[in-house]
């Protein structure tokens, strides 16, 4: 369906590649139909070699003749690249970009652009596992509705919301989701080590532990599974699930989640604002 159109990424870090991976594996579109822009040559050579697409050191030259310009910089170089290629985008073309905090209000002023698609991946994008939740502006056709949404599957799974709030929101519960996770492990694993556990045993516990939980919940019936009586199988009256959990209760456990995805609900919120408005620290 994406077969013929151009896509260009502005960007080519982690995250681009990944994504770009995911389209040329499922097969949507050929290398030659995909491009790249960066300021490094070494990194652009690398794509280059490793997916057969063509690079750009020029954003302006790269976004020229594309159907997608895709936004992969970090948020501190947007409104730069963004007033940069004022101007040298396809009037016709659609915008996807990817950066945290991004609103569609603050890439159409800096860009002069409307037709844009706001979307929040996460690093399992990687390994085509993702989970990314996306907005588009009301110029969108619904052709680019399409592109937008097979291009956003190819690197896992997608969720389209009617209101852009809910892309902020998946900045902090989805898109940062995998650092929660990470540093959870992390902790699980320091905790084996305490206890005598060698490294190497403690994070396959762990790990196989997060893993069996994960897929034991996804085997369970749809329509009966519930996060709290999987909890509750574990948690036997006086036994030693409900002693760690009373202990992480007692620490404030889940409200210290809350508040730390409400914080970057906020970070995300933040970064959408003009450096005038809120200028770096
Ligand atoms: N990492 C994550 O978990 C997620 C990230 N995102 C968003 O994706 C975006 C990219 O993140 P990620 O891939 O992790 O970051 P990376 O740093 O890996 O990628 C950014 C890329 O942009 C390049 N770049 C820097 N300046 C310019 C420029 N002026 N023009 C063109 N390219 C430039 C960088 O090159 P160089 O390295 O040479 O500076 C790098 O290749 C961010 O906005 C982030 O908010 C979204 C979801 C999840
Ligand atoms: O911290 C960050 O900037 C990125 C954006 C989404 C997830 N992490």
């Amino acid at each position: 369906m994406i077969n013929g159109i151009t896509i260009t990424f502005i960007g080519p870090g982690v995250m681009a590649e990944a994504m770009l991976s995911g389209i040329l594996k499922k097969g949507l579109t050929k290398p030659q139909n995909i491009q790249i822009s960066g300021p490094l040559v070494d990194r652009n050579e690398e794509l280059q070699k490793k997916y057969n697409v063509r690079s750009f050191t020029n954003n302006c030259e790269a976004a020229a003749e594309a159907d997608v310009v895709v936004l992969s910089v970090k948020p501190q170089r947007l409104e730069k690249v963004l007033q940069e290629m004022k101007g040298h985008v396809n009037p016709n073309a659609l915008v996807l970009s990817i950066v945290a905090g991004a609103s569609i209000a603050k890439i159409t002023r800096n860009l002069g652009h409307d037709v844009i698609v706001r979307a929040m991946p996460n690093t399992p994008a990687q390994i085509g596992e993702g989970i990314t939740v996306w907005t588009a502006s009301p110029s969108v056709s619904e052709k680019q509705m399409e592109f937008a949404k097979t291009i956003l599957g190819a690197f896992g799974q997608e969720i389209y919301e009617e209101e852009e709030d809910f892309l902020d929101k998946a900045t902090a519960l989805s898109g940062t989701g995998p650092a929660y996770v990470y540093l959870f492990m992390e902790a699980m694993v320091d905790a084996g080590v305490h206890m005598g556990f060698s490294r190497r045993t403690a994070e396959r516990l762990v790990i196989e532990t997060l893993r069996g939980s994960v897929d034991y919940y996804d085997k369970e019936a749809e329509d009966t599974r519930h996060l709290a009586r999987l909890r509750n199988q574990v948690t036997s009256p006086g036994g030693t699930s409900a002693e760690a959990i009373y202990y992480l209760e007692k620490a404030g456990f889940r409200t210290a989640i809350s508040r730390a995805i409400w914080a970057a609900y906020q970070r995300s919120r933040d970064l959408g604002q003009d450096a005038e408005v809120h200028p770096p620290e």
